[in-house]
């Protein structure tokens, strides 16, 4: 069953140039215990889609969407109170630096103590405390902490990049929340420490039969147990799918350029970095092409391209192509 059901979500803001669309009829569904990774370059809507799922959209801009169901409700369309009530009880989301999400004047014991719903505990304050206590040290094991008695009385900026993101994913699950969005976790981390996170985030997904929603830049930061990807460019959906079809048998210009570019070594990328995939650069939101975005950057593009193309589905994917790559031209990718 899909949790998250997004389609045709449309984020329109006004500019100088007059309104722009900053995300054109995307569509994303995630399903419960799913691992979806949304991929996209610097500027294509991916952290803009996370918040429009929390409901964190400037309110001058326009959000419309045939629809933004979460658990079959209508997320769109309700109250607002409510909305924050059951985004806030059912979701909760990491960010690439954890040290920024941390409060760097509170230890990370106090922090994880704020983070147990109150409602979990009960009996007398002692027995709270205590409760509390036992509830803090099982989190930090959940996420692989072991000597919780020192991450515990450290402040963030006393710990490495990989324990502070284990912690600030033990704060994240302490409501046991059904989505996790993590927006570039591993992003400028050690391979090891990356492979550590990508870990403990398969296990919480199976354990706790969490969905996730993992943003990243490139494909080679795909999560390796990544069930679903959806490639996103400027705003505009190109290909989405079941993971290993998409990257097997790419049916996008853009998917294969990105695939390619995960052959290089990122490693060593900063943050935020923009990583270049095809020869031209991202357009300004003044300046986007009109149909396929990626038009003047695309080497299959033609004439037609002007016009938005519409979807073709696949048995395990679907893409947003006028000219899809040729069956010789698909390559299989190292993932
Ligand atoms: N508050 C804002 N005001 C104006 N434009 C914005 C704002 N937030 C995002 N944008 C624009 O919307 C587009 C999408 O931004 P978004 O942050 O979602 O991209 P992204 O794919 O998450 O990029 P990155 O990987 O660099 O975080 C970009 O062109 C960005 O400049």
């Amino acid at each position: 069953m899909n949790m998250l059901d997004i389609r045709n979500l449309t984020i329109e803001m006004d500019t100088s140039n007059g309104p722009v669309k900053i995300l054109d009829k995307v569509n994303l569904q995630v399903g419960e215990g799913e691992i979806h990774t949304l991929v996209g370059e610097s500027g294509s809507g991916k952290s803009l889609l996370a918040k429009a799922i929390l409901g964190f959209i400037n309110p001058r801009w326009r959000v419309t969407a045939d629809r933004l169901w979460w658990n079959n409700r209508d997320l769109l369309n309700m109250d607002a109170a409510l909305r924050r009530q059951i985004t806030g009880r059912d979701m909760a989301m990491i960010f690439q630096n954890p040290n920024s999400y941390l409060d760097p004047n509170s230890t990370v014991g106090e922090q994880l103590r704020e983070a147990i719903p109150k409602g979990d505990l009960r009996g007398t304050f002692i027995r709270k405390m205590v409760d509390k206590r036992t509830r803090v040290v099982r989190l930090l094991h959940r996420v692989g902490v072991k000597d919780h008695d020192q991450v515990i009385d450290s402040y963030p900026f006393e710990l490495s990049v990989g324990v502070a993101q284990k912690v600030s994913i033990a704060m994240a699950i302490a409501h046991r929340p059904k989505l996790l969005i993590a927006d570039e976790p591993t992003t400028a981390m050690e391979p090891s420490t990356r492979q550590q996170i990508y870990r403990l985030l398969t296990r919480l997904s199976i354990t706790q039969g969490m969905s996730m929603l993992m943003i990243t830049q490139d494909v080679a930061s795909v999560m390796p147990d990544s069930d679903n990807v959806t490639l996103l460019y400027c705003g505009q959906l190109m290909e989405a799918g079941n993971k290993q079809a998409v990257f097997d048998q790419p049916q996008h210009p853009y998917t294969e350029a990105m695939l390619r570019m995960s052959l290089r070594d990122t490693d060593a990328v900063e943050p935020k970095t923009h990583l270049p995939t095809l020869p031209g650069a991202i357009p300004t939101l003044q300046h986007l092409p009109i149909g396929c975005r990626l038009g003047p950057r695309c080497p299959n593009a033609q004439k037609d391209c002007v016009m938005v193309p519409k979807v073709t589905r696949l048995k395990q994917q679907s893409y947003h192509c006028h000219h899809p790559l040729a069956p010789n031209k698909r390559r299989k990718s190292a993932s």
